[in-house]
C-alpha cells in the first residue's frame, strides 16, 4: 500500500491524516516531519499507522507520495533543502506557489501536482480541488472525500481564491447575531438561531447541483422580507466589493 509522506504538520496536514486514519480497518502508512510537534505527537498517539520522523529527509526516504504543506514563506527553503527521487509524486497544498516553481525545487521528482484540500478532510467530506489530474494524487484525496480537477492551474488559483471567502462569510453570520443580540435577544438564543439557520440552509445546498439558483429563487418571494433585504445590500454594492477583494486576492495568490 501507498506510504504517504508529509512535509509540515500543521492545521491542513492534520486534517487529512485524520481522515486517511479515524476508524479506517487498513489505513496507510503515513510519516511525518518533526516540525509542529504538537501536531504529530497527538496524530501518532492516536494512530498506529503514523509516526513523526526525526527529519523533513527521513519523510522522503520512507515514502513516495510527498504532501507539501508548510507556510508560502517558508516554501522554497524547506523544499530545496530536500533530496527528491524521480519514484516520488509531490503534492503540494501551499496556496500560491506555481507548479513551474515546484518542478524546480522538487527535480528529480517525477510527477508534482497542486491541490486544495479543505479541513474537512478529516471528516472524509473534502471536496479537493487538484491539478493537473493525477492518479495517485486522486487516489489520496478520494480517501478523503472528493476531488475536483479544473480545466488549468489558472482555473486552480481561481479556487484558492474563493477559499480566501470563508472568513468573511462567518463574520457576515457574525454581525447577524450582533445585531440580534442588540436587539433584545440574548447571545446564547441568537447564536443557537443563526447556526441552526445557516448550517441548515448548507446541508440543502448539497443536496443538488442547482441548489443555490433553486433555493436563492425559493427564498426570494417579489416584494417580501428577503427581496428587500437583498436589494438593499446590491445597492450598497455588497456584489462588487466582494468581487473586487477576490480580484485582489487573486493578484496576490498569483504573486
Ligand atoms: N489550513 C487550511 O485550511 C489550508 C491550508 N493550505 C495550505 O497549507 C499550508 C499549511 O497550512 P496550515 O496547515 O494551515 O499551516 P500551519 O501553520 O498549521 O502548519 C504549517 C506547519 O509547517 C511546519 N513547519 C514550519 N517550518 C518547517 C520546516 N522547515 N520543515 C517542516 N515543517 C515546518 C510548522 O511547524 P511549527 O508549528 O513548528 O512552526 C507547522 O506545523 C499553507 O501553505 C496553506 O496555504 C491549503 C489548503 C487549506
Amino acid at each position: 500500500m501507498t506510504a504517504y509522506g508529509f512535509v509540515g504538520a500543521g492545521e491542513i496536514s492534520a486534517a487529512v491524516v485524520e481522515g486517511l486514519s479515524a476508524g479506517v480497518a487498513q489505513p496507510p502508512a503515513v510519516f511525518l516531519s518533526p516540525r509542529g510537534r504538537e501536531v504529530g505527537r497527538s496524530l501518532a498517539g492516536r494512530f498506529p499507522n503514523v509516526r513523526v520522523c526525526a527529519s523533513n529527509q527521513e519523510v522522503l526516504d520512507r515514502a513516495d507520495v510527498v504532501v507539501l504543506a508548510v507556510r508560502v514563506p517558508v516554501a522554497r527553503e524547506v523544499a530545496q533543502e530536500l533530496s527528491f527521487r524521480p519514484e516520488h509524486v509531490v503534492i503540494s497544498a501551499i496556496a500560491g506557489v506555481p507548479l513551474s516553481s515546484l518542478r524546480e525545487w522538487t527535480a528529480p521528482a517525477g510527477e508534482v501536482v497542486r491541490s486544495i484540500p479543505l479541513p474537512q478532510a478529516a471528516r472524509r467530506q473534502s471536496l479537493t480541488v487538484m491539478y493537473p489530474e493525477s492518479e495517485v494524487a486522486r487516489a489520496l484525496f478520494t480517501r478523503v472525500g472528493r476531488v475536483l480537477v479544473p480545466a488549468s492551474e489558472s482555473a486552480l488559483e481561481s479556487f484558492t481564491g474563493a477559499t480566501a471567502a470563508f472568513s468573511a462569510h462567518l463574520d457576515y453570520l457574525a454581525t447577524i447575531v450582533d445585531w440580534l443580540t442588540g436587539h433584545g435577544v440574548d447571545r446564547e438564543s441568537a447564536t443557537a438561531f443563526v447556526t441552526h439557520v445557516f448550517g441548515r440552509l448548507g446541508e440543502s445546498l448539497l443536496e443538488r447541483p442547482d441548489a443555490l439558483d433553486v433555493m436563492t429563487s425559493k427564498h426570494t418571494t417579489p416584494g417580501g422580507l428577503n427581496e428587500q433585504f437583498r436589494a438593499d445590500l446590491r445597492e450598497a454594492g455588497v456584489p462588487d466589493a466582494v468581487r473586487h477583494a477576490l480580484d485582489r486576492i487573486l493578484e496576490r495568490v498569483r504573486g
